[in-house]
């Protein structure tokens, strides 16, 4: 096999990697890009050097990749779940072995710190365990029926599923996409977001290493071309997709044409109340847990802050003294707690919500500044200071709109009732929080807010054994947790007579 790409990586953002190998993977080996158009440039976000090029998959790729995965589905659904979790144990296992270069390639490819990437990819590895662990509980119902005759159900995979990636977590998002899938018994092409496209492809390689079918777990890279030719293409099962609104509204409608089923985990604006009678410190601290993971960068963050009056000054002291703390700087270093934005044009978008927020008459308490760290290797990425805004309302674009990136938006509320009915004033519904030590009121609000989670006295915590997902705008279908299994895989039933034939003709 080519080296790996593990084996390339610095111990420091250094500016200095450049992945030429391809990352492209079916038919068991990483392949080729067919024709070089339309190639973009990858950067590395700490440092704005350019990592690679992504070159899009066509559909002659396309095709090719989807053929692969059919040939591996028709070999793996017909082994037994013990089979098919033995692979993906050793899969897991080979993860946990290589967690430290996985993370940091991840740091280098989406500028987050490396004590965060190190948690996804445990949550990356224990996503696969998990779901390796249901494999072989797969199973259906016996009913008796009239005169000996019975019925059985079977639950069977759905064949090629697709998934679509953002480019915020994006070898857990893989991982959490692949593990149910083929613990089901589907084989997956998966299509990373164009601006993380480095490490998807290890994973392919590590199913393969573990034992899987060639074909079993795909990778093609492209943007939302190669996307839609994945969406359309009629040996495509199931699509399950990750990122904004509007692009999931597209897959969508693409799907079903093709009568396709669609899982949805899309953005989010999420509330987090915090009443007076909550203990203070958690609640800054789950505040900040809300808002600064990522670089804010995260789907399910409680970026409207609704802090009970009575307490707001205490809150707003101890929540920009944290804030001001955060230690900016070389996302590879185990002391920095937030490391750099995506991309330049994503920076300057968030740091243009800011500037609106200050016109629309929030405060900035502290950060909302590009910010520049002192190493010069680092002078040419992609970084801003964590932002708290006061002052807000619930009429300005900060606090309407997916920010997605470092800015917290604080409010006053009084009542219960007022705030319950604020929180859920908004089309999105990922997730919600609450901070008090009145455990009827936790429970009351939990029930009454309109939100596919609800975090109590915590925030932005995703074991793999619980449901993930979205009401309202922020989509449906379930990543996470037992349920996910019907999301792929389908019911057969079969009857079974075991007297004559009663015709009716
Ligand atoms: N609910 C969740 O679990 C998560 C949601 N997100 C959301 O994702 C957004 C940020 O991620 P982005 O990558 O910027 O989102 P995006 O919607 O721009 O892109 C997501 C993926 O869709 C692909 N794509 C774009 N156009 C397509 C098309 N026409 N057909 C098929 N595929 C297409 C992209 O190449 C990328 O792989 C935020 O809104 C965030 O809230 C991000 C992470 C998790
Ligand atoms: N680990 C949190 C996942 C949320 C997201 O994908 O944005």
């Amino acid at each position: 096999m080519a080296q790996s790409i593990l084996d390339l990586i610095p111990e420091t953002c250094t500016g200095t990697l450049t992945i030429t190998e391809h990352l492209n993977f079916w038919g068991g080996k990483r392949v080729k890009p067919l024709h070089e158009t339309n190639v973009e440039p990858v950067f590395e976000p700490a440092t704005g050097h350019v990592l690679c090029q992504m070159v899009p998959c066509g559909a002659e790729e396309v095709d090719e990749a989807i053929k692969s995965a059919y040939g591996a589905y028709k070999k793996w659904s017909k082994l037994a779940g013990t089979e098919r979790a033995r692979v993906m144990l050793e899969a897991a296992r080979i993860i946990r072995e290589r967690r430290e270069k996985i993370a940091k390639l991840e740091v280098i490819n989406n500028g987050k710190s490396i004590t965060e990437a190190l948690v996804d990819i445990d949550i990356a590895w224990e996503s696969i365990e998990y779901y390796a662990g249901l494999a072989s509980t797969l199973s259906g119902q016996h009913v008796q029926l009239p005169g000996g005759a019975f019925a059985y159900t079977r639950r069977e995979p759905l064949g090629v599923c697709v998934g679509i990636g953002a480019w915020n977590y994006p070898f857990q998002i893989a991982s959490w996409k692949a593990a149910p899938a083929l613990a089901c018994g589907n084989a997956m092409v998966f299509k990373p977001s164009p601006m993380t496209p480095v490490t998807a492809v290890i994973l392919a390689e590590i199913f393969k290493e573990a034992g899987a079918p060639d074909g079993l777990f795909c990778v093609v890279q492209g943007g939302a071309e190669t996307g839609s030719l994945l969406c359309h293409h009629p040996m495509v099962a199931k699509v399950s997709f990750t990122g904004s609104v509007p692009t999931g509204k597209k897959v969508m409608e693409m799907s079903s044409k093709g009568v396709k089923q669609v899982t949805l985990e899309l953005g989010g604006k999420s509330p987090l109340i915090i009443f007076k009678d909550c203990e203070l410190e958690n609640a800054v601290k789950g505040a900040l847990m809300a808002n600064f993971l990522t670089q804010g960068q995260v789907c399910c963050n409680g970026t409207r802050v609704y802090v009970q009056r009575e307490i707001m000054p205490q809150f707003l002291d101890e929540v920009v003294k944290r804030t001001k703390a955060i230690r900016l700087g070389d996302p590879m270093l185990d002391d920095t707690n937030m490391g750099a934005l995506i991309s330049k044009p994503h920076l300057e978008k968030v740091l243009g919500f800011v500037d609106q927020a200050k016109k629309q008459g929030a405060k900035v308490l502290c950060g909302g500044e590009p910010f520049t760290p002192t190493d010069p290797k680092l002078k040419g990425g992609y970084f801003m200071s964590p932002c708290v805004l006061d002052n807000c309302r619930d009429d300005m674009t900060c606090v309407k709109e997916e920010i997605f990136g470092p800015v917290m938006s604080v409010m006053p509320f009084d009542t219960e009732e007022e705030v319950l009915q604020r929180a859920n004033n908004t089309t999105f519904g990922l997730a919600s929080g609450v901070f008090t030590r009145d455990i009827s009121r936790a429970h009351r609000v939990a029930a009454n807010l309109e939100a596919g989670t609800c975090f109590i006295n915590n925030y932005n915590i995703s074991p793999v054994q619980v449901p993930f997902g979205g009401y309202k705008m922020s989509g449906f279908g379930r990543e996470n947790g037992e349920v996910t299994i019907e999301y792929y895989s389908q019911l057969k039933t079969v009857v079974v007579e075991m007297g004559d034939v009663e015709s009716l003709f």
